[in-house]
Order: C-alpha cells, then sequence, then structure tokens
C-alpha cells in the first residue's frame, strides 16, 4: 500500500521547500504553548476562527495541541488578488457569536493586510472580549495595511508561496511543507 504520509517531491512549478515539515511542526508546538499559557490566565472563554480556505490545516494542527479549552469556528473569505482596493468577499459567517468571548482569529498568511484588517474590525463590531490573531506566516515587504499580530510562525520573503493550506490557482494546498513556486507568468 502506498504510505500515505510519503514526504511528496517537488514539482516543476516549485522552486524549494522552504519551511519543511518538521520545522513546521514544531513552530506549531511552540506557538500553541504559548497560547495555551496566555488564555490560560485570560478568562477562558475562548473562540478560535479559522480563516478557510488557506488556514485549515495550521488550523486543525495548532487547536489539536491546545491546553486551555477552546471553541473551534470558521470563517470563509475570498481577496481579490492584484486589486489594489484591498476589497475582500465574505463567503460564510462564523456560526458561533462573539459577543463576550476572547477571540483568536487563525490565518496562514499576512500578505497585503487587507483580509486581517477587515476581519479585525468587522469581529470587533461584535463586542468580543478580546480579539487577537495567529498568523503562520508574514511577508512584511508586502504590507499596504498596518496589522497587528500576537502571534507570527515565520518571517518570509516576498515569493509566492504554497502547501500547507495556502494554493495557487487551488494547487498544491495538501503539501505537507510550505515551498516557493516560481513566479507564474
Ligand atoms: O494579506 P492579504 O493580501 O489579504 O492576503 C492573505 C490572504 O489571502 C489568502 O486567502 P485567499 O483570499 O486567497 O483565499 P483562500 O484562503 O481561500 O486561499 C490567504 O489565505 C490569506 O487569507
Ligand atoms: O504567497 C501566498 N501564497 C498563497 N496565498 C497567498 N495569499 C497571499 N499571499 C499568498
Ligand atoms: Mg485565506
Amino acid at each position: 500500500m502506498k504510505d500515505s504520509l510519503a514526504i511528496p517531491a517537488l514539482t516543476e512549478d516549485l522552486v524549494r521547500v522552504l519551511i519543511d515539515a518538521d520545522t513546521i511542526n514544531r513552530r506549531v508546538d511552540e506557538l500553541a504553548r504559548q497560547i495555551s499559557a496566555d488564555y490560560a490566565t485570560s478568562g477562558g472563554n475562548l473562540l478560535v476562527v479559522g480563516v478557510l480556505k488557506g488556514s485549515f490545516i495550521f488550523t486543525a494542527d495548532l487547536t489539536r495541541r491546545l491546553s486551555v479549552d477552546h471553541v473551534v469556528d470558521f470563517i470563509a473569505l475570498s481577496s481579490y488578488k492584484g486589486d489594489t482596493s484591498g476589497n475582500v468577499r465574505l463567503l460564510m459567517d462564523t456560526r458561533e457569536n462573539m459577543e463576550g468571548r476572547n477571540v483568536l482569529i487563525i490565518e496562514d498568511i499576512l500578505d497585503s493586510g487587507n483580509t486581517l484588517d477587515y476581519l479585525i474590525r468587522n469581529f470587533k463590531t461584535r463586542n468580543p472580549a478580546s480579539v487577537k490573531t495567529a498568523v503562520l506566516l508574514d511577508k512584511p515587504d508586502r504590507h499596504v495595511v498596518p496589522v497587528e499580530i500576537d502571534y507570527i510562525g515565520f518571517t518570509i520573503p516576498d515569493v509566492w508561496v504554497v502547501g500547507y493550506g495556502l494554493d495557487y490557482a487551488e494547487k498544491h494546498r495538501t503539501l505537507p511543507y510550505i515551498a516557493e513556486m516560481y513566479p507564474q507568468a
């Protein structure tokens, strides 16, 4: 039988592995420990909101390592890439009510900042006790909107990355590592 955990080889559209699966796992462990310690002293009632689709793997891995009580929910957004207006489309809202709860947004990547800026503003109108953010990857060279991030996994250069939830035209989301793509024509 094929080993479902084998690490897939790079395809010809990928330049290199930027962050391997072990390094991601170790960092997710560290983030989960830090987040658990912080929320253990902040009144409980933690609502974790993963942002679909990109954060589905990071959200699953991180929440399974949290040692504090929490509820998991999702929101689905789509940002208009290549559109400098910063428009973000809400495709599916959360099921949970945020009123009085400590909300932690889980994102795969902070690029222009438009998605997280939209989400933080939107969530703050719902009367939560607090809104914090955890982002696996940060691309500081690309920010156009300042966004405050509470937990960052890795800082990366200005290259298009795929894998561990991130895609290019829906490709490569389920790679276990983060890879750099060749720029597309
Ligand atoms: O900082 P920004 O420039 O807003 O970019 C980051 C966002 O863009 C990607 O999502 P996308 O809207 O492509 O949808 P997806 O998560 O379904 O892939 C990524 O998953 C982040 O959510
Ligand atoms: O580098 C990226 N990869 C995948 N999705 C993204 N959304 C913004 N930046 C990226
Ligand atoms: Mg996304």
